[in-house]
């Protein structure tokens, strides 16, 4: 069956993480969960074609040079809480590009929820799923990728992001973030005062997020305001000397 235009996009982009994920999956980091989920053929079989040899979904027209955009690829990074998922989404709608999760692709190529991979595997195996991600997600092109609230704090994994394109740094207040993420499960705030948690860990992880190359704050705004102040950002970035989208 044929999908509605408007929803091809969004299509794509799900071949596109699909491939990311058979891609994943084969690696040595990520354990099969069940025998035989992950295989490259089944896989396929339910996702079609995939990418081409160039990483683009062998039936995207992303790259045909229609769209006036500032960039062909860029990741979100900042705090829990500061709507990178929810923006990097409307973002990768706004200039027509796919759209990556890095915590989603996680717990999809692991088979667990981000808490059961912390609780089971702990946060060091996480840290690595992270840098696996990271340098499969540097390799795409025509792509808006949102990042794990610390992933951006590895200093290979920012070392690696800055160097392939602009990275976005949302900020919001502790009180908007905890606000944000009270009624979802992040596991560094599963303590009794999470207020005080969320003020220590952005005390120790500002200095990683400013290293960011556009900064946008989320507060108290609604996200297509937020969405338009990034592109607008990304348009002044490609002026002043930022790469430009090949097509
Ligand atoms: N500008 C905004 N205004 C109001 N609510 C927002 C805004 N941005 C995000 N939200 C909401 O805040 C919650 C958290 O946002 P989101 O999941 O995008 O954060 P995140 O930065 O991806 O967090 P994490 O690092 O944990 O993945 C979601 O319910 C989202 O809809
Ligand atoms: O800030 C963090 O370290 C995290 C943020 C989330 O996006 C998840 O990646 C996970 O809960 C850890
Ligand atoms: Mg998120």
């Amino acid at each position: 069956m044929t999908p509605p235009p408007e929803l091809e996009p969004a299509l794509s982009t799900f071949e596109l993480e699909d491939g990311l994920a058979e891609e994943l999956a084969e690696s040595q980091l990520f354990p099969d969960p069940e025998p035989g989920l992950l295989s490259s053929s089944r896989l396929r079989a339910m996702t079609g074609p995939g990418l081409d040899s160039s990483g683009h979904p062998a039936s995207s027209n992303m790259g045909a040079g229609l769209i006036d955009r500032p960039v062909s690829w860029v990741a979100l990074a900042g705090f829990m809480g500061t709507g990178k998922s929810r923006i990097g989404w409307e973002l990768s709608r706004a200039l027509a590009l796919h759209f990556v999760d890095t915590d989603k692709l996680i717990t999809r190529v692991v088979g667990k929820s981000i808490p059961e991979v912390f609780a089971h595997e702990g946060e060091s195996y996480f840290r690595a799923c992270e840098g696996e991600v990271v340098r499969r997600v540097t390799r795409l092109d025509y792509a808006v990728v949102s990042l794990g609230g610390g992933t951006f704090i590895q200093e290979e994994n920012r070392r690696v992001l800055l160097e392939r394109g602009p990275v976005v740094v949302l900020w919001a207040t502790p009180e908007t973030i905890l606000a944000r993420t009270r009624n979802s499960d992040r596991p560094l705030l599963h303590t009794p005062d999470p207020l005080a948690r969320i003020e220590a860990l952005m005390n120790e992880r500002e200095g990683a997020y400013r290293q960011g190359t556009i900064h946008v704050n989320s507060d108290g705004r609604p996200s297509e305001e937020v969405v338009d102040e990034i592109i607008e950002r990304l348009w002044n970035y490609y002026e002043f000397g930022g790469e430009r989208a090949s097509d």
